[in-house]
This record gives C-alpha cells, sequence and structure tokens, in this order.
C-alpha cells in the first residue's frame, strides 16, 4: 500500500521516531539530504562521480554548448546552485550542498531568510556548510543566476509552508522557466542553457496537504501579468518516507516533475502510525485479476438503465465496461422505443424493456441481479427520477438480494434537484461525479475547494471528498486527474494521474460511462462499493496508459483484457 500524508501526519510519524530514541532531527535531516543527492545521481548517472565524465566537459556537451560555455568551472566541476529557505527545507539544502561539494561540485548557496533564525539542525547544517563555503542572500532584488548551471536545488519551503511567496513570485517565474524550456529534452541537450530543478520534498509555494499554490490576489494579478509565478517548478521532486497529499492533489503532480520517495530510515508505516479514518492512499488494484471458478451467474449479474431513442450510447458503454470488467452477466434496460435501436448495437449484452419504475421493479424481482448503474445518457424527466427512487429502494442495505448502485451522470443531476432523493442515499450507492457534477450535487463544498488558497495548509480535493461522503451516507468518486475516492467513515484514497501515470486522453467523451461501467461490473462480482470504486478508478486509467494516445471512450472496455493479462491473471 502506498499511503500518502499530510504535513502534519509527517510531522508526527518524525516527532515519534525521534521521541522513541529511533533517530535524531539531525540524522533524519543528513538522510534527506543524502537521499536528494542519490535520487540526482540516479536520475542523471552522467553527473555522478566516477561517471567517467569530466564536469561539464562531457563530450556530447560539448558539441551542443554555446562558445561562451563550455560548462565547466576551471577545476572541470559540476556546477549546482542551492536555494535554502528559512526552515527546515533550507537545513536540508544545507546537507544536500555540503554532499555536492564533498562530491567535487561547485556550489553556490542562498539563503532566503534570516540564518540567526534558523530552526536547531537546519542551523547546525548551516554552519556545517559555513566551513566549506558562503552563503549569499536569495534577495528579490538581485536573484541568482541559474542558467550556465547543471542543477538548481530548490529547498525554500517544503512542507512548513504558510503564506505566498509574493517577494519572490518573479525569481519563482524563473525556476519555472527552467523547467518548461528543459521540456522532455535530454539533459545533456538542455544544460548549456537551462538547468534541471531538483525541489526537496515539493516545490516551493505548493500546499504540501491540498497540492495547490498559496497566492493571493496581488500574485495573482502578477502572474496574469506573466511577471510572476506562485510556485516553483521541478523536473525531479524527492521527498522523504511516504509521498505527501500535495504531490498527488490539484496541479501538485504537474509542479513536481518525476517524484522519487527517499527512505529516511524511520521504520514504522504511515499505516501503522495512522487510524484508517486518517489515511489517504494511492488507488490500487484490489483484486479485479482474479476469478474464481463458478458459472456465469456466480460472477454477478448487473443491470445498466438506458436513455431514451438516440441517447442509449452512454448506457451501451457502461454496459460493455461491466462485462469486460468481469461481471458474469450484464443486461441494458430500455424504454420500449429504444430496443431496435440497442438491439442493432448489442450482443452479448442482453436487453430489456423497462418503460419505467414499476417495470424495474418486475426485473428486479430476478435476485441474480446484484448490481445496477443508473444515469449515464438516461434523462432526467419524471420518468427517470422515479426509476432513480426505485433503484435506491432495490439497493437500500438490508434489502434481499444485496446490491449495489452505481449513481452517475444525469443520476446525479437529479439527486442535485430532489432533495427527498438525495435523502434516500445509503452505503451501497457509490456516486461518480465530475467537478461540474459535484459542484450542484455539493455546492458549499465545491465553494470552499474553489476559494483561493491564500494560506497553507489550504482545503484540499481529500478534504472535499470525505466531507461529500459523509453527506450523501456513501462512496464518492470525485473525478479528474486526480480523482478522489472516499467513504462516509472518511477511508480515502487518490487515483492519481501523473507524471508516468498521465493520461490526458481519458478526457474524451464517454470515458465516465465506461468508468460507471468498471465500477458496476466489479459491484456485481461482489466487491465493497469503496474497493469497486478505487480498483474501477485504477483500471481505468490503466487501460488509457495501455492504449495511448488516439484513445476514444470505445478502446476503454477493449483493453482490459491486455490490462489483465499485465497483472499476470
Ligand atoms: N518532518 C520530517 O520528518 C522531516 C522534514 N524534513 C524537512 O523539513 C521540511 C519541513 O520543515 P519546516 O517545518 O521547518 O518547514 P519549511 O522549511 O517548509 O518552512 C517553514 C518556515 O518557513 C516560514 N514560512 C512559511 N511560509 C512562508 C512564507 N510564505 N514566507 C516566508 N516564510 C515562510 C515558517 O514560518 C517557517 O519558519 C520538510 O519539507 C523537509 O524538507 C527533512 O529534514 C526530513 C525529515
Ligand atoms: N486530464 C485527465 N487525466 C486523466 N484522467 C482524466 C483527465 N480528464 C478526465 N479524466 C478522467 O476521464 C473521465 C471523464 O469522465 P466524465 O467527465 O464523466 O466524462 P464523460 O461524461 O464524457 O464520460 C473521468 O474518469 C476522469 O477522471
Ligand atoms: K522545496
Amino acid at each position: 500500500m502506498t499511503e500518502l500524508l499530510t504535513a502534519a501526519q509527517m510531522r508526527a510519524i518524525e516527532q515519534a521516531a525521534i521521541a522513541s530514541g529511533e533517530v535524531t532531527g539531525l540524522e533524519l535531516m543528513e538522510r534527506a539530504g543524502r537521499g536528494v543527492v542519490e535520487a540526482i545521481f540516479e536520475e542523471w548517472p552522467e553527473l555522478a562521480p566516477g561517471a567517467g565524465v569530466a564536469g561539464g566537459a562531457a563530450p556530447s556537451v560539448q558539441g551542443t554548448s554555446p562558445p561562451e560555455f563550455s560548462g565547466q568551472n576551471e577545476d572541470g566541476a559540476h556546477r549546482a546552485v542551492v536555494l535554502c529557505g528559512p526552515g527546515n527545507n533550507g537545513g536540508d539544502g544545507f546537507v544536500v550542498a555540503r554532499l555536492l561539494k564533498e562530491a567535487g561540485w561547485e556550489v553556490e548557496v542562498f539563503l532566503y531568510g534570516d540564518a540567526g533564525k534558523l530552526p536547531p539542525d537546519a542551523r547546525v547544517n548551516y554552519q556545517r556548510w559555513g566551513e566549506m563555503g558562503e552563503v549569499l542572500p536569495l534577495t528579490p532584488q538581485a536573484p541568482p543566476e541559474l542558467a550556465h548551471r547543471h542543477i538548481v536545488i530548490d529547498a525554500m519551503f517544503g512542507t512548513g509552508l504558510a503564506r505566498p511567496l509574493s517577494e519572490l513570485g518573479p525569481f519563482l517565474r524563473d525556476i519555472c522557466d527552467c523547467v518548461d524550456a528543459g521540456g522532455s529534452l535530454m539533459l545533456q541537450e538542455r544544460w548549456p542553457y537551462w538547468p534541471p530543478v531538483v525541489a526537496i520534498d515539493i516545490p516551493s509555494g505548493i500546499c504540501a496537504d491540498s497540492g495547490r499554490p498559496i497566492f493571493d490576489e496581488a500574485v495573482a494579478e502578477r502572474i496574469r501579468r506573466g511577471s510572476s509565478a506562485a510556485c516553483a517548478a521541478a523536473d525531479l521532486t524527492v521527498t522523504f518516507h511516504a509521498q505527501k497529499l500535495g504531490h498527488a492533489l490539484a496541479s501538485g503532480g504537474f509542479w513536481c516533475g518525476k517524484i522519487v520517495c527517499a527512505d529516511i530510515g524511520i521504520s514504522s508505516p504511515a499505516s501503522r502510525t495512522l487510524p484508517r479514518s486518517e489515511l489517504v492512499k494511492m488507488a490500487s488494484d484490489t483484486g479485479s485479476r482474479f476469478k474464481r471458478n463458478g458459472h456465469k451467474y456466480s460472477h454477478g449479474y448487473a443491470l445498466i438503465l438506458s436513455g431514451s431513442v438516440g441517447k442509449g450510447g452512454a448506457a451501451r458503454l457502461a454496459a460493455r465496461g461491466a462485462l469486460r470488467v468481469g461481471a458474469g452477466a450484464v443486461t441494458l434496460g430500455c424504454p420500449p422505443a429504444a430496443m431496435i435501436e440497442n438491439a442493432a448495437q448489442l450482443n452479448a449484452v442482453m436487453l430489456r424493456k423497462i418503460k419505467a419504475a414499476d417495470a424495474l421493479n418486475v426485473a428486479l424481482e430476478d435476485t441474480r441481479i446484484n448490481a445496477l448503474c443508473v444515469g449515464p445518457g438516461m434523462g432526467t424527466g419524471p420518468r427517470e427520477a422515479a426509476l432513480l427512487a426505485a433503484c435506491l429502494e432495490q439497493t437500500r442495505p438490508g434489502a434481499s438480494p444485496g446490491r449495489g448502485v452505481v449513481l452517475d451522470a444525469d443520476a446525479l443531476t437529479l439527486l442535485a434537484q430532489n432533495e427527498a432523493l438525495f435523502a434516500k442515499l445509503h452505503a451501497q450507492c457509490v456516486l461518480t461525479p465530475h467537478a461540474g457534477e459535484f459542484a450542484r450535487l455539493f455546492p458549499d463544498i465545491a465553494e470552499k475547494l474553489a476559494a483561493p488558497a491564500t494560506k497553507g495548509p489550504a482545503y484540499s480535493k481529500v478534504d472535499a471528498t470525505r466531507e461529500a461522503a459523509k453527506r450523501a451516507g456513501c462512496v464518492v468518486l470525485f473525478k479528474g486527474p486526480d480523482t478522489v475516492i472516499a467513504a462516509p467513515d472518511a477511508q480515502c484514497s487518490i487515483n492519481a494521474s501523473v507524471y508516468d501515470r498521465s493520461a490526458p486522453w481519458l478526457a474524451t467523451a464517454g470515458s465516465g460511462d465506461v468508468l460507471a461501467g468498471f465500477i458496476t461490473g466489479l459491484l456485481a462480482r461482489g466487491f465493497a462499493p469503496m474497493n469497486a470504486a478505487e480498483s474501477g478508478a485504477w483500471l481505468h486509467t490503466e487501460c488509457a496508459l495501455s492504449f495511448g494516445p488516439g484513445l476514444i471512450a470505445e478502446d476503454l472496455p477493449e483493453e482490459l483484457p491486455k490490462v489483465f493479462r499485465a497483472l499476470g491473471v
């Protein structure tokens, strides 16, 4: 299990490790700095000691270097700029400076803030560095030169960021430019001009709990004019012990670049130190690949409700998803007039006329049906409201047989319009809103999430989804590149589609319908709502990654067999 921590949780874990005598704060800082240096050498082996390359005189560089920059100083050493801040993040920076210097690098160190006010461990490392080199003030008036260095270390702010970095805005812009200019080019091609940026713990300016840049209206105005940035960007972010929520949520993952988690020797995993209700984990597969022996109905039977003539595509996509993810049987229930259209499109998916709620109740006399999907392309009229009410009634906890239900798209609109329906939600439901649907269902919560993040820790998508799940009394899957899934008891996971799991092709019409189908199929297979939502979201991204660019919604279910095979079924 990959756990994600808030800043406060990380601090508590660190304090507990120190209090137990397992480690000292100074040792943790030393290991953090060492972890950063090791990650740099791992990412760019040509920079590692003994790589056979004399500093900037790398042959591959010589050819591309402009005449005025040979990439080396007089001694042929690599060059780093280390930007330290006023807290322990800065302390890590001083350790990195010392270790790089010991490895033969030429290191320029800058401090933002007052050295006299550094916290104790950071001050020790400031002094240790002081025996090797000088520390220059990091001032907005005279920002350090970044170009023509091999690496820039951002050790300005980490988990302790509390307010906007207004003063540093123009300089943060320079750092973002470095990363932008680098793009995906190989280091060798770019470093004469734009060094890669390595963030310690998290890029400065990003709130570690929410992934949101902290800024106020004054900075916002400067950002609009292009003269400032709210946060730094990075090519590589090295965090410690466990990833923080901010690495996965909002734009956090985007600013981090590649994320490496360094082991700093704290033995106890978060799952053992934190109560389940406070733990957030990365969504993963919760067993979708395993199918026991049995006949088709022992793998569950899903019923997907469809809309009227010409509106059936969304439900058909969901049905296909439910079938491919392993439900033993899937029936699409549609109004009589839509039978011919659907019959022309479906083969393995069965078809049944469901004119209105009474017909649904008759259909559900079939006790083999154990999962429903309501909403994709369904419509929002009185017929659909009655169907939704019947579904909620037929799936309520304690009813026999036990049934799960996914509520998506038009079902969410109906729930937002009708308090009585919303009040019928229960623990067997999974709501799958995108941001617009979420805002209609939970306007006050969405407003808090949309309010500018002017101080840390800022209200996060995890906070919002947990609050929504508690209010609705069921699992809520809040979609996006940072899909958050929460249950009423505060269990929570994130399906982050960033960096090597980035799958922007998922933003294609109908992909949400397939996700609803995946979750319905997993409910049919007997997964608990939270597990069905987690696995469904995870598989959805895996399918997109496996298929790649050019993906359309129809491709997602068809990619599942490949994904299952890769999982080793
Ligand atoms: N917690 C842990 O277990 C470990 C923490 N370490 C490092 O320590 C960092 C956290 O250290 P801190 O809690 O000291 O926090 P930071 O170093 O992130 O910064 C906190 C300091 O900055 C000030 N500050 C906050 N926002 C500001 C702003 N906008 N302008 C000016 N000053 C501002 C605060 O008042 C405080 O003095 C982590 O990110 C990590 O790099 C590592 O040494 C390894 C272990
Ligand atoms: N940029 C993105 N990266 C990764 N996943 C995305 C991105 N944009 C959207 N998605 C995912 O694609 C799906 C889109 O669903 P939805 O908004 O309901 O679309 P539709 O209604 O067209 O099916 C969701 O699962 C969402 O999490
Ligand atoms: K940082």
